[in-house]
């Protein structure tokens, strides 16, 4: 079965795997050299492709091709990426047998190591689609190494960083973004409280404005508004985006976001500040995860993002937007990089997954066809062949998507931030389930193989189960979605206007009719695949017929 060369650079790092998976040099459990036993060549080397691997990569990976290519090599020359040469080649894994602890300095070693190496130049000091590519090709291939290292790498690039860079203005810029991106400051990202995490509008942090002294106070009223999962809080991070609810001489104005020092340059805890750890995690236990209380913290009235609303010296307070649902919106849009570095993220670790399952069901044979023939290899039996390439059709189409939705963020107006929430909310959610589907099948069809850590299926659905959960759980966001589609068609439809955004443009024309003489080569061809689809969502309009009277829609 050829297998696509992004997956083959995916499983670049898998390799050693395979070779465990059939043959392990060091374990003696596999049979290795005799001929009677099993005997084990990578299919890259033994098979011929009927198409250009090389240029299959470029259609999959897309963008920044020698980028990435350059950042492999860095990172495979860095001890602190336990490289390992095998047959002439460069493998790396993270150890994730180690402590907590370890995997935690060992997060920070690797960021010390890339930052040496020149790997962070530009990330948030170089504007433009070219600088913004750069960076995302880069997140992918470090979120192929380790999902700890980019989680990292993205609270205090995207989150904390992309905060002052969309919600802050030109004092916050120049205060803090170079020492963001040298790392002279670490920051973190406070949005999620133990009582409140998808309800944003409900935290319960409180933030007041001291006139005479010009100064915000920051304060937790409680123990279920303390500050909860906060990456990066509990040993690492000198500085955090608080998410507070801004109380301006007794009236609440909602979430705002405020810049606050939780420790200094050598480490300690500032005054006003309580910190705790989350503790051990099934996984992503290189990410310090921690809890922080605000005691009253004073900041200056400058520390507030005031992209979208400020207060004066004298303590008015002022927003250029009067809607306050898209006041909230502006003070959530930082979240939606994330989201879609999440989503391209969780289609290589389910390549990474199907590369290793493929591979071994290339060489692995179970039960002979005929008295005393050889066994079959797994990849032969239809029922494998259902399990495993269906997911690698679908991860080729989502690496596709991903793709699609990486040139709408990167080519982003204001006029498209609706757009850009919607479809980075979907498709985190989809690619993230469709992930975790994807490993476990993975893990199943390599049977007891598939269960060694070394193997890295096992740890892989540990340290990316998670991304079902952070930057907005997935049923959540669908119902962002969801409630996105209702509001277009309903608009639509009452203003008598055709479609024209979301993905229902379609809807406009008549309900395609499905031929009544369903050969498998009609079933096959795109063209049915596109009409299925459209009929499909074409029942989206009877669920609204339905719901009509609650609507308000004739
Ligand atoms: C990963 C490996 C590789 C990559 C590495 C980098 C990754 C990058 C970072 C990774 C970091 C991981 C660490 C984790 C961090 C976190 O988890 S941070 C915290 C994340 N928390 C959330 O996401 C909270 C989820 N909840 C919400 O977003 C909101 O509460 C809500 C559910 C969307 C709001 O619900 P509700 O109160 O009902 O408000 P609405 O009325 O629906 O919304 C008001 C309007 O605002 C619009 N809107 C909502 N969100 C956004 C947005 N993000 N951008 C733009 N607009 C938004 C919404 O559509 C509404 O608009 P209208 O309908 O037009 O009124
Ligand atoms: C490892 C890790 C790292 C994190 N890092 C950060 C970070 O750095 N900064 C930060 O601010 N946050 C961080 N988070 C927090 C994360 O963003 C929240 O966990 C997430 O937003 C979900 O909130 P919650 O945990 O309170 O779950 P809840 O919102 O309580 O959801 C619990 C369940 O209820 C369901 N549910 C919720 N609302 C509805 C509804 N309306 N209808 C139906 N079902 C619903 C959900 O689907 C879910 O199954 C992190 C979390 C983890 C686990």
């Amino acid at each position: 079965m050829a297998q696509e060369s992004s997956i083959n650079r995916a499983s670049r790092r898998t390799r050693i795997l395979n070779n465990h998976l059939v043959q392990s040099p060091s374990d003696p459990t596999s049979c290795v050299q005799s001929n009677s036993c099993l005997s084990y060549t990578p299919p890259e080397v033994t098979e011929s492709f009927d198409f250009e691997t090389k240029e299959m990569r470029k259609i999959l990976d897309f963008h920044n091709l020698e980028d990435r290519d350059w950042l492999f090599r860095v990172i495979e020359q860095g001890k602190v990426f336990n490289g390992k040469e095998r047959g002439g080649r460069m493998f790396v894994i993270p150890d994730y047998n180690q402590t907590m602890e370890q995997q935690r300095e060992m997060t920070m070693k690797r960021i010390e190591y890339l930052l040496e190496r020149g790997v962070f130049d530009g990330w948030l000091m170089k504007e433009g689609v070219e600088a913004e590519l750069k960076k995302l090709a880069f997140l992918d291939v470090i979120q192929n190494f380790d999902h700890s290292l980019a989680v990292m790498l993205g609270v205090h690039f995207f989150l904390w960083g992309g905060a002052i860079q969309f919600m802050g203005t030109k004092r916050h810029h120049d205060k803090w973004l170079r020492d963001t991106e040298t790392f002279a400051l670490k920051g973190c990202f406070s949005m999620t409280e133990l009582g409140h995490g998808s309800n944003v509008r409900g935290i319960e942090t409180v933030t007041t404005y001291d006139l005479k002294a010009g100064e915000f106070v920051i304060n937790t009223p409680c123990e279920s508004a303390q500050k909860y999962w906060i990456g990066g809080a509990a040993n690492h991070a000198t500085h955090t985006v608080v998410f507070s609810q801004l109380n301006i001489d007794g009236v609440n104005q909602g979430v705002h976001a405020f810049i606050a020092q939780i420790r200094d340059e050598d480490g300690n805890i500032s005054p006003n500040i309580r910190i705790a750890d989350c503790g051990h995690k099934i996984g992503l236990n290189g990410v310090d995860n921690g809890r922080i209380w605000f005691d009253n913290l004073r900041i200056p009235r400058e520390n507030l993002l005031n992209s979208v609303a400020d207060v004066s010296p004298d303590g008015q307070y002022l927003s250029a937007i009067k809607d306050p649902d898209q006041r909230f919106a502006a003070f959530l849009s930082p979240l939606t990089s994330g989201r879609i570095t999440i989503a391209t993220s969780a289609v290589f670790s389910s390549k990474v997954g199907l590369a290793t399952a493929i591979r071994y069901s290339l060489s692995r044979r179970v039960f002979s066809a005929t008295p005393n023939g050889p066994e079959v290899l797994l990849l032969d039996y239809p029922s494998h062949q259902r399990r495993l390439l269906p997911l690698l059709a679908k991860s080729y189409a989502l690496t596709f998507a991903g793709n699609y939705l990486k040139m709408i963020y990167v080519n982003r107006t204001p006029g498209s931030a609706k757009t850009l929430h919607v479809v980075s909310s979907a498709f985190k959610a989809i690619f993230t389930w469709h992930n975790m589907r994807t490993l476990q099948e993975c893990r199943e069809a390599c049977g007891g193989q598939g269960f060694k850590t070394e193997n890295k299926i096992g740890h892989m659905k540990g340290e990316f189960d998670v991304q079902s959960t952070f930057e907005g759980d997935n049923t959540v966001l669908m119902q962002q979605v969801c409630k996105a589609l209702l509001s277009e068609y309903v608009a639509a439809k009452k203003k008598n206007k055709p479609f024209k955004g979301l993905g229902l443009e379609h809807m406009n024309g008549p309900v395609p009719v499905i031929p009544s003489n369903l050969t498998s080569s009609i079933l096959r061809s795109s063209q049915f695949q596109v009409m299925y689809c459209q009929v499909c969502n074409h029942t989206f309009s009877q669920y609204i017929s339905k719901a009509s009277p609650i609507l308000c829609i004739r």
